[in-house]
């Protein structure tokens, strides 16, 4: 163990320093700096905290603020008050990833700004192509890592293209850093309703006891988006879905859902018990594989993925994909667990739904099964769909449900951004929320044979119009996994954001996007 890993276990409260490599990028600009302004505005980031920018491009001090602002939001006076504070603790460093001197530029920089600060920790967050990752933390191991210093290091998703490339990736930063001073990120890790799942499955009796396989039938994870490849078509195209959304952030979530109590919520207990749920998993069989890959809108106006000038004509990278795992052990065998993920769709959303069996006896006619619906975004919402009598005096059931939507339970509360919670738990050396190295092992185990044959273009992606449902099949194929609709009508009365908007004036949560 190296001399920085080994003060980490008693030192999670260092004032860090913030190195953003890649500060030039789409990431950096979008989450990690409003993250960081979040983090500072909201008073959980020391005020002598020094964020330092790095990157090839050139830039003087009010071009790059101008570029740190561009995402921020102000929505309040403080907001307002707060920017030009924020703006004072960041400065910008441009050099090469691969050159020392450079690092070596950045290394007085760092150390001007510790000797003022009088941080003993660093923090370097790499927004930057993975392309990159080795020669940028190699660098920084040759000129920055300091005796003395704890050094922690952000590492952002993909985290290698299969099985292989993700073993060497690890491998080679394995060389570097240990695993106590890397934080792979998985931006969902860091979502309020997925912090929740650990709390609404391990501190409900009500839930706990019929969560396997005696109660549940199947469970889904969706994950939809309005948004095609966005201008990401070059990244997109090399990666697919699956590799994009599916393999982690659906993954963690089913983890999560998935796992035996850990025995603490510590960093360790935690991934312990989710990693012994990936090892259960077999890898993804041909049969249990849908994909799907957008075309132009019905009107036209939207274009198709292949009209994308950075897509190689003819590609057959799925936009769309659902497949089902199952997971063999006491609790979940024969559970199927359909994750479902798409670019394009009808709506934005990401959600758990568990679907129970149904009630034995015949005493009633026409019963849709109980489910629990796990709303992660937008309209953050636990709600449990239940048979009840429908009032009057026949004894007619009709589906209803106990709904804990965020946007009527709770006052004032603000969801934090994804970003902040994880670089808050980073800051504090907290690894729960970080996915640990022989996790992302189990997870590419389960997914390399199916990409495998994906990639070598023996699935056919079905074609969909940009903002339908997805692609022809995708009810079969779950319905072929046992999740079964209900004839009964049924619409959760907070499903749109326009409904919640609807509830008036008197709303009082402010949820931010
Ligand atoms: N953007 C997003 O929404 C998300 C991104 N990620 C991950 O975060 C990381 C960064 O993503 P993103 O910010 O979109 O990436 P960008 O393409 O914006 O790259 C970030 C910066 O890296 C430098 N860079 C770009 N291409 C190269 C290259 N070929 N060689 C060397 N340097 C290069 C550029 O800075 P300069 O030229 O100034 O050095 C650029 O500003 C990636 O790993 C991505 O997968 C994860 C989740 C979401
Ligand atoms: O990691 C990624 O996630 C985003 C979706 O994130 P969300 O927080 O907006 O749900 C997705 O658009 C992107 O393709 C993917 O790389």
């Amino acid at each position: 163990m190296s001399e920085s890993a080994k003060t980490t276990q008693d030192d999670k409260k260092h004032l860090c320093t913030v190195i953003v490599l890649g500060a030039s990028g789409d990431l950096a600009t979008k989450k990690t700096f409003p993250a960081l302004f979040g983090l500072y505005k909201n008073h959980y980031l020391d005020p002598k905290t020094q964020i330092i920018g790095y990157a090839r491009t050139k830039m003087d001090k009010a071009t790059f603020e101008g570029h740190i602002v561009k995402y921020i939001k102000l929505k309040t006076d403080e907001d307002r008050e707060a920017l030009p504070k924020f703006l004072k603790l960041c400065s910008y460093q441009d050099g090469q990833y691969d050159k020392d001197q450079d690092f070596q530029v950045l290394e007085k920089e760092i150390e001007k700004v510790e000797k003022a600060s009088g941080a003993t920790a660093r923090l370097f967050y790499m927004a930057l192509p993975p392309s990159v990752f080795i020669s940028v933390a190699t660098s920084i191991k040759h000129n920055n890592y300091k005796k003395g210093v704890i050094t922690r290091l952000i590492v952002e998703k993909p985290f290698g293209m299969d099985l292989e490339s993700s073993r060497k990736l690890a491998k080679d930063l394995g060389a570097l850093f240990t695993e106590e001073e890397i934080y792979r990120i998985d931006h969902y890790l860091g979502k309020e309703m997925v912090k929740n799942l650990m709390i609404l499955r391990f501190a409900n009796v009500i839930f706990g006891s019929v969560w396997n396989r005696h109660s549940i039938d199947n469970i889904q994870i969706t994950f939809k988006e309005k948004i095609g490849t966005a201008g990401r078509g070059g990244y997109f195209n090399e990666f697919g879905i699956i590799r994009d959304v599916m393999q982690n952030h659906l993954l963690q979530i089913l983890t999560l859902i998935a796992m035996e109590p850990p025995v603490s919520l510590g960093a360790e207990d935690v991934r312990d018990e989710k990693v012994k749920v990936l090892r259960y998993i077999p890898p993804i069989a041909k049969g249990d594989v849908l994909t799907g890959q957008y075309t132009k809108s019905k009107d036209g106006k939207e274009p198709g993925y292949l009209d994308d000038p950075t897509v190689p004509k003819g590609s057959k990278t799925p936009t769309y994909a659902a497949t089902t795992l199952f997971i063999q052990n006491e609790r979940w065998t024969g559970v199927p667990f359909i994750l479902k993920c798409g670019k394009a769709l009808d709506q934005q959303k990401t959600e758990i739904r568990i679907q129970f069996k149904e009630v034995s006896g015949h005493m009633f006619t026409n019963l849709a099964r109980n489910e629990i619906v796990i709303r992660v975004q937008p309209n953050e919402a636990v709600y449990v769909k239940i048979m009840n009598k429908e009032p009057g005096l026949g004894m007619k059931t009709v589906i209803s449900d106990l709904d804990l939507s965020y946007s009527s339970r709770f006052d004032n509360v603000v969801i934090p951004e994804a970003y902040e919670s994880l670089i808050l738990d980073s800051l504090n050396g907290d690894h729960s929320n970080f996915v640990r190295d022989d996790e992302l092992d189990a997870a590419w185990k389960i997914f390399t044979p199916i990409l495998k044959t994906i990639d070598s273009g023996e699935i056919e992606p079905i074609p969909y119009a940009f903002g339908s449902r997805g692609p022809h099949g995708v009810t079969e194929f779950v319905a072929k996994h046992g999740y079964e609709r209900s004839n009964q009508e049924y619409v959760w009365p907070n499903h749109s954001e326009a409904s919640v908007a609807a509830k008036g004036q008197d709303q009082k949560v402010k949820l931010r996007s």
